[in-house]
């Protein structure tokens, strides 16, 4: 027990993919009922069946405590909701598990990590407008769902405005092996998840190009910064962009071939097209789809994010990846003091 205060007791964890599945193991290990719910019957089916979820989490038993189920209405009785949907589907998703709650005021931690390209919002812009009667955290961090689950020693931060609700939510997460760090910055949190994704991207670029370890260690440096300005620019606190779920988690992302942003990035850098990769696979890169609205964001905004801007080109097929090498080397020589000028 990391805190004195109260877990949530019954917890419905919103989506079975490899994230949702990790967490909903976690809060039966710290005590609690734990609802998983997958959009598909054919999906809860098989997980019931087999006590695994082959398809997103293989390898990783699922016991008999857990409830698995495609059906909505198993929120009712429920006292939390975890959200682990990927960001472009959050938005429909929450409003429907909202309508199955009674629009319920439930606590929702929301764990995915990217923007909703459609309406250009961050995570809890997006709770708000589907379930405005739910309280929001963040929880977000360096962590791969199978190390995760593997009970591998994890740090991430689950953000929420109010201390005590914050508490119960460690209370809920945290074990000997998984450490979540309590923060009031909801925008930080939301940022630092949704850009890092974008800059791991880039880094595989310059893995998937040969250009050498120095070279990737100068775009993470550079990425950094303008991920700082534009969570500045919106509101956020620079030192939730210097913690676990900003720097902590784009050292993670921006250098492992565990990470599908960083191996999409990689096949980008060999010459593959996006929609060639993204095709061929079932699982998340969440940096493909926010990139260009991340873009649009940060003009908006007045902050200039070149990196960004290179991953939304390279990911719609608007420029060769050569050319984006080229354009990101070819930036003019200038002081570095990446937090004080807020344009480049
Ligand atoms: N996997 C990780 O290690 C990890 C860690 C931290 C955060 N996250 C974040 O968690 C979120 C979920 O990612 P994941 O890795 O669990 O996913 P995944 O790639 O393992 O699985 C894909 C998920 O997307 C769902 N999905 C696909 N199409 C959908 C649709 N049309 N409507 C609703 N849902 C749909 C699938 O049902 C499945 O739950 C992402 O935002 C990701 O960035 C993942
Ligand atoms: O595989 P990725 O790139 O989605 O990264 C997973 C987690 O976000 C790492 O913290």
């Amino acid at each position: 027990m990391m805190t004195n205060a109260d877990p949530f007791r019954r917890l419905f964890v919103q989506g079975a993919g490899s994230w949702g599945t990790a967490l909903a193991l976690l809060g039966l290990q710290t005590g609690a009922e734990v609802v998983l719910w997958t959009r598909r019957e054919d999906h809860a089916a098989a997980m019931r069946g087999d006590r695994e979820n082959q398809r997103y989490l293989p390898g990783v038993s699922l016991p008999p405590a857990l409830t698995i189920t495609a059906d909505r209405g198993a929120i009712a009785g429920c006292d939390a909701v975890l959200s682990v949907v990927p960001a472009q589907f959050a938005g429909g998703e929450l409003a429907a598990l909202r309508e199955a709650s009674g629009a319920a005021a439930l606590p929702v931690a929301l764990c995915s990590k990217g923007i909703e390209a459609e309406t250009r919002r961050l995570m809890p812009e997006v709770l708000k407008a589907a379930w405005p009667e739910a309280a929001p955290a963040m929880l977000s961090g360096p962590s791969f769902a199978a190390d995760v689950a593997k009970g591998l020693p994890t740090a991430v931060t689950l953000a929420d405005a109010d201390r005590d609700r914050g508490e119960r939510w460690l209370a809920t997460l945290g074990t000997l092996t998984f450490r979540p760090y309590w923060s009031a910055d909801l925008t930080g949190v939301a940022i630092g998840g949704a850009v890092k994704n974008v800059l791991a991207v880039a880094c595989g670029v310059v893995e998937g190009q040969g250009l050498g370890e120095s070279a990737r260690a100068a775009l993470m440096a550079r990425g950094f910064a303008e991920a700082a300005r534009f969570a500045v620019a919106l509101g956020a606190k620079v030192e939730t962009l210097r913690g676990l779920s900003g720097l902590g988690d784009m050292i993670l992302t921006c250098v492992s071939p565990q990470s599908r942003n960083y191996s999409l990035g990689v096949a980008l850098g060999q010459g593959e097209t996006a929609a060639d990769i993204l095709s061929k696979r079932h699982t998340v890169a969440e940096g493909a789809k926010t990139a260009p609205v991340l873009t649009a964001l940060a003009r908006e905004h007045g902050v200039e994010m070149p990196v960004a801007e290179a991953v939304a080109a390279l990911v719609a097929g608007d420029i060769e990846v050569d050319d984006v090498v080229d354009s990101l080397l070819s930036r003019p020589l200038r002081p570095e003091s990446p937090l004080l000028r807020d344009k480049t």
